[in-house]
């Protein structure tokens, strides 16, 4: 009754005024608006659906959980409609904007405790209540935490969330690899048993030590490091010499939210009833402390920007190397992860091992970390994080770094780095279609089968006016189309030369209007494992000899929430599970066609794996590959021929590597599909 009640929010842009943009995030800006009917002030996020090219999934669940929930403390939005190829998504304008903005223009040290304390309380009974719906929010952050000009705290930014009472095909959302990665919990990454609303508890645990420093554990660092830190390192805490200005009560519940195993952490409702949250305050304390004397919002985004630009062009040279504005965007909080596999590498020797040692210190016991230099801002010390490159060892350097990974990651379903190779093959088949994985970027008729199942869900998305929002608002022609934005998408690999490279990265152009990056910036980061493996369209793009052409980009897509055609249905497996068929009422003749594709498959990886073979062999003498190889590596290359050889050999044996473990795999599959099918006949016959 009461929801009738509501306001209904047109669902036309021209009902609409766009003012400065106040917020911007890896897939959209965020603008202060007028909603002219209701003369009220609104905040209008604009995703640009052609550059979204294949996270529409991502898009089309925070929209819906944007209007299902509703809770003081969660950000919910109005309504939401396209417009031309836009997808506006009204709320509630949050004056006071996030807290990492607060942070960044007034607080670079970080807040005092008892603002801590209001904020975390806040986001506490958010997230009691998002896990209580059965939703992981998955990316709680500073950069998430949303203030009013009365002090009101939301917590925003549904991007990633994922239903933990999802079954089936949409419970692969939860095996995905999502978040960002300094606040990603060790078991997200890990992907050893899933995760579940645990894991929001441990990014709340690293966003109080980013409000209490005024940056994330480990945010200088390349996602790499990131990883690795994450996993072997003792969880991050509050240090007994750096932070005495904090409470004991402070470092507890900090403690208490990094414990690693997942199951030894507290719950939400439990957490707040700690006697730290009794140092909370009220809302207009907070306006009171972190918001009064501050510009308005728009303003301050501006300057944030211009700060950013300068910063920019006064470290030109060294944002002319691509890893560096890279790293500065990760560091910026934003919800990306560059996943190009050799930028990959070369981040894992970035550090100095000075640095390293620093940095695993840092995350050592409060008492052992205790007189280290201080964390500093990113921006500070950039030079810290610069490539050394062709340095002697470096090759070594990344090779061992990546050993690392691998060993640290062992729980992985699928060695990390093959992951990243091989098996970030999401696609298109999210929104159902169950299209081949290299397939191109979303059309516009892709967004109008996801905008009509969002209408089938929700009244509250609009129509397609088939407008731009220039036409349709007070904002210029230019403002909108003209700002590229990153990318959210499959992770898929780009810059290769297979015809179906996906293209349309977008770039942004505010911080580099000269020194275009290329990369393909991913959304909130999401891994997937391997799956499709047995759709032999795919069986190309798949395979080795595809891979050994491709100097891999990555894309990173939306979790699937879609429901998957018959043979994704049937062989899930691939991700893990078992490969026998679920349902006991499959007959054998249901299964051939199956067991067909995969025999198929199996095939067309053998050609590849000869193919492979073949080619090592022609690029130099057999022992080449089978001894000499790592010796070879670890001589510095002296031409750039020699570098570019050198990659494509280490790409060349992991691609072998890969290829003989998944035809392993395919072949114990085949077996025992087999003798399911055979079982099956069995039993058809009695
Ligand atoms: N309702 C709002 N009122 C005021 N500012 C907002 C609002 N929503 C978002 N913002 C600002 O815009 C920024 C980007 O928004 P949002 O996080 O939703 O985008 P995103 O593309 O999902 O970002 P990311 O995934 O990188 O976190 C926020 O960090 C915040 O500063």
């Amino acid at each position: 009754m009461e929801k009738m009640m509501e306001k209904k929010f047109p669902l036309d842009a021209k009902d609409y005024k766009l003012y400065e943009e106040v917020g911007e995030g890896v897939s959209a800006s965020v603008y202060r608006a007028l909603c002219v009917p209701f003369n009220e002030i609104v905040a209008i996020k604009v995703l640009d659906l052609e550059k979204c090219n294949n996270d529409l999934d991502g898009i089309r669940r925070e929209v819906l959980t944007m209007s299902l929930i509703d809770h003081p403390n969660v950000l919910r939005a109005h309504c939401s409609f396209t417009t031309g190829h836009h997808l506006w998504v009204v709320m509630p304008y949050m004056a006071g904007g996030s807290c990492l903005h607060i942070i960044k223009s007034a607080h670079p040290d970080g807040f005092e405790e008892p603002v801590i304390a209001t904020l975390l309380r806040e986001v506490l009974n958010a997230l009691v209540y998002l896990h209580g719906q059965g939703h992981i929010h998955r990316d709680v952050k500073a950069g998430n935490i949303l203030i009013d000009t009365n002090g009101a705290v939301k917590l925003a930014d549904f991007g990633v969330a994922a239903c933990m009472f999802d079954t089936g095909d949409r419970q692969r959302s939860r095996n995905t690899f999502v978040g960002t990665p300094c606040w990603m919990a060790p078991e997200v990454m890990q992907q050893l048993h899933g995760y579940d609303f645990k894991a929001d508890i441990w990014s709340l645990g690293i966003t109080a030590l980013e409000l209490a420093h005024g940056h994330a554990p480990f945010s200088k660092y390349p996602p790499m490091k990131v990883l690795l830190m994450t996993l072997q390192n003792a969880p991050p805490g509050l240090d007994y010499e750096r932070d005495k200005r904090f409470s004991k009560s402070f470092r507890e519940i900090v403690a208490a939210c990094l414990v690693k195993d997942p199951k030894k952490r507290p719950s939400s409702e439990k957490l707040l009833k700690h006697p730290f949250f009794k140092h909370a305050r009220s809302y207009e304390y907070l306006s009171r402390t972190i918001l009064d004397g501050l510009p308005p919002l728009g303003d301050r985004f501006r300057m944030l920007k211009a700060k950013e630009a300068d910063f920019l062009v006064q470290n030109k040279s060294l944002y002319e190397d691509k890893e560096q504005l890279s790293q500065q965007e990760y560091i910026r909080g934003i919800s990306a992860w560059n996943f190009n596999l050799e930028d990959l590498k070369n981040q894992a020797a970035l550090i100095p091992d000075t640095d390293i040692t620093n940095a695993e210190d840092q995350c050592m016991s409060p008492k052992q970390g205790a007189g280290l230099h201080d964390a500093f801002s990113p921006t500070e010390r950039p030079s810290l994080d610069r490539p050394v490159p062709n340095s002697v060892g470096h090759m070594e350097d990344r090779l061992n770094d990546i050993h690392d990974l691998e060993n640290s990651l062992a729980a992985f379903p699928m060695k990390p780095l093959r992951a990243l190779k091989g098996c970030f093959d999401v696609c298109e088949d999210d929104s159902g279609a169950g299209s081949p994985c290299w397939k191109h970027a979303v059309q516009p008729e892709q967004f109008s089968q996801v905008q009509s199942s969002r209408k089938c869900k929700s009244q509250e998305v609009g129509r397609d006016d088939g407008e731009s929002p220039g036409q349709s608002s007070s904002l210029t022609r230019s403002a909108i189309p003209g700002h590229k934005k990153l990318l959210s998408g499959s992770i898929m690999q780009d810059n290769v030369s297979s015809p179906k490279k996906v293209t349309g990265d977008g770039d942004r152009e505010y911080m580099q209007p000269k020194y275009t990056s290329e990369r393909n910036y991913s959304g909130p980061l999401q891994y997937r494992q391997k799956k499709d493996i047995i759709n032999p369209t795919s069986g190309d793009d798949m395979s080795e000899g595809a891979v050994v052409q491709r100097k891999g980009r990555f894309k990173v897509t939306s979790a699937d929430l879609s429901p998957r055609g018959p043979t994704n249905s049937f062989f899930g497996a691939s991700s893990g599970g078992s490969t026998i068929p679920l349902s006991s009422s499959l007959t054998a003749v249901s299964i051939l066609p199956s067991l067909q594709c995969i025999l198929h498959q199996n095939s067309i990886q053998r050609e590849e794996i000869m193919k492979l073979i073949k080619y090592v062999e022609q690029s130099g003498p057999t022992d080449f590959v089978e001894g000499g190889i790592n010796d070879l590596l670890q001589v510095p290359p002296t031409t750039s021929r020699e570098k570019e050889l050198q990659s494509h050999v280490i790409q060349l044996q992991q691609s072998i590597g890969s290829l003989v473990e998944e035809l392993q795999r395919q072949r114990l599959k085949n077996a025992q599909l087999e003798k399911k099918a055979s079982a099956l006949l069995k039993d058809e016959k009695t």
